[in-house]
């Protein structure tokens, strides 16, 4: 097994730099069934650039590199102990490389281990069966889609579809559902995996499973095949679009699961995974560790980049800001324009908006008419002591719903840029101040890393690399206005009319 370690740390960062190829398929049909010219198409573009980059540059398709799971089988006898701990070691020295984010936090503390090693990470789980070679599949599911699970408990009411019971219509419901409420905010347009049954436990680790089956197989399950048919083509008439924007794709991928359950209980466990639908596999030699096979690793054609939508399509206008901004030069800001950004920006995320709302704390530079970035980079440090940015893309924005209008108040901000949009009290407060808030591309960490000319500093690295404030230096930053100044919303807009959708598909199907 001298071989183990070193195939684990191929598995891994190519898991997090190189996206499977029936996910790259997927991607590319997306891309020609949107509305040609739409800004979901406009993302589309961006996303498909992104994974081309993230190829070439051996670096993560997305900043949030997620909680690597493994899942082992192995032949009866190999000795688990050893290949866990050198899978660790290949967490750690892909951690160090810059393939993963440090992504492993206490609890309680709020302290990142900046290793990826601590309680709880990696998972790991092993399974033996009767072959004599090993499998190791592993999934990056990232933080921000994790957070757009859902579990329901049926019979249950839901909002635009009525009652679901306990059969296969309410099974319907429930989906349709997990991909209205999941909007842009985990990254769409996105891949579901249900598990139907289970307990609360189990329910979800069978969800989980489902994002291991390949994009185009067919469920061996009739009723499933049938209902995972109708998923596709239904949620795509929801309107949700690339990144909530709108559009005509929603959902790219859904993979059903049943098992059996208790009298008492009827759960349906979503587990959403954005479009950087990171998870690869490997079959190993069990006496050497070496890799014989790659799987979900095909011959397929290359991602087009060539851009489908050219500037000024769709009445697109386009605003050349450089940082610092004025109110005036906010005021002017509609929803649908294009800001390309140059100048300052920090990065300011949970912890950052959790700290600074305290009265006593204040920012270490001067924020007036500043931009703050919900990012959590992938930074590395070189010799000199200069760090770089290895990957930077949005987080979501709503986490901070509860803090950001006091801080745009607090510190004379000018803009807010994230991904997944923000509610009606940010919206008031970019009212009130004279700010707004800008839509970048979540998961295109590389195309938004390319922007960044300079890191000027850091501070708060207290909290740890992806929650520090970094200073950066950027150079034709594009996000799209998506809630402006004068009270529009694009999120809330498109939130509604996919709620309407939604409840066109009330009546009985199955
Ligand atoms: O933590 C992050 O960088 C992003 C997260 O995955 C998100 O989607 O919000
Ligand atoms: S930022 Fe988006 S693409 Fe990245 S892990 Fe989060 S949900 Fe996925």
């Amino acid at each position: 097994m001298q071989q183990f370690k070193e195939s684990m740390l191929k598995l891994i960062i190519e898991t997090s730099t190189n996206l499977p190829s029936d996910v790259r398929v997927a991607v590319t049909k997306a891309r020609l069934a949107e509305e040609l010219g739409n800004r979901s198409s406009l993302a589309l573009d961006t996303i498909a650039e992104n994974i081309v980059m993230a190829q070439e540059e051996e670096s993560p398709i997305c900043q949030d590199t997620g909680m690597p799971t493994f899942h082992i089988h192995v032949p009866v006898g190999a000795n688990q102990i050893v290949m866990k701990k050198q899978i660790l070691e290949a967490i750690a020295e892909a951690t160090k490389l810059g393939k993963l984010r440090s992504n492993s936090v206490d609890s309680l503390t709020g302290e990142n281990s900046g290793n990826n090693l601590g309680p709880g990470t990696p998972v790991v789980h092993f399974e033996q069966w009767e072959r004599d070679d090993i499998e190791v599949k592993l999934i990056l599911k990232g933080g921000g889609c994790e957070n757009k699970n859902i579990q329901y408990a049926l019979p249950t009411e839901l909002e635009g579809l009525g009652k679901a019971g306990r059969d296969l219509d309410g099974i319907r419901k429930c989906i349709l559902h997990a991909v209205y409420q999941a909007q842009g905010q985990g990254c769409s347009a996105g891949f579901i995996g249900v598990g139907i049954g289970g307990d609360r436990t189990s329910g979800y680790t069978l969800a989980k499973e489902q994002l291991f089956r390949r994009v185009d197989d067919v469920n061996p399950i009739a009723d499933l095949a049938k209902l995972e048919e109708y998923i596709m083509e239904t949620a795509n008439h929801l309107g949700v679009g690339t990144m909530g924007f709108g559009g005509k794709v929603s959902l790219l991928g859904c993979k059903i699961g049943v098992m059996n359950r208790l009298p008492a209980s009827f759960y349906v466990s979503v587990a959403y995974n954005c479009w950087a639908y990171r998870r690869l596999g490997v079959v190993l030699d069990a006496q050497t560790g070496a890799i014989n096979e790659w799987q979900y690793k095909e011959e397929v054609d290359a991602i087009d980049t060539t851009k489908r939508q050219v500037e000024g399509d769709a009445g697109t206008r386009t605003v050349v800001l450089q940082a610092p901004i004025t109110e005036e030069q906010i005021r002017d800001l509609k929803v649908g324009d294009v800001v390309i950004l140059n100048g300052e920006m920090h990065t300011g995320r949970d912890a950052f908006h959790k700290y600074m709302i305290e009265p006593e704390h204040t920012t270490p530079v001067d924020l007036n008419g500043g931009v703050i970035y919900h990012c959590g980079p992938v930074m590395l440090q070189d010799e000199t002591g200069e760090w770089h940015v290895k990957a930077a893309g949005p987080t979501t924005s709503s986490r901070e719903e509860p803090y950001q209008a006091d801080i745009i108040k607090k510190f004379g901000l000018r803009a807010i840029i994230g991904k997944g949009g923000m509610g009606p009290k940010t919206l008031k407060g970019l009212q009130e101040h004279g700010a707004v808030y800008l839509n970048a591309i979540g998961g295109a960490a590389q195309y938004y890393a390319r922007c960044v000319k300079k890191v000027k500093g850091v501070d708060l690295m207290e909290f740890g690399v992806p929650e520090a404030m970094w200073h950066l230096e950027v150079e034709g930053f594009a996000a799209i206005v998506t809630m402006d100044s004068h009270g529009n919303s694009l999120h809330a807009e498109v939130e509604q009319e996919s709620l309407n959708k939604l409840s066109d598909f009330a009546a009985k199907v199955f």
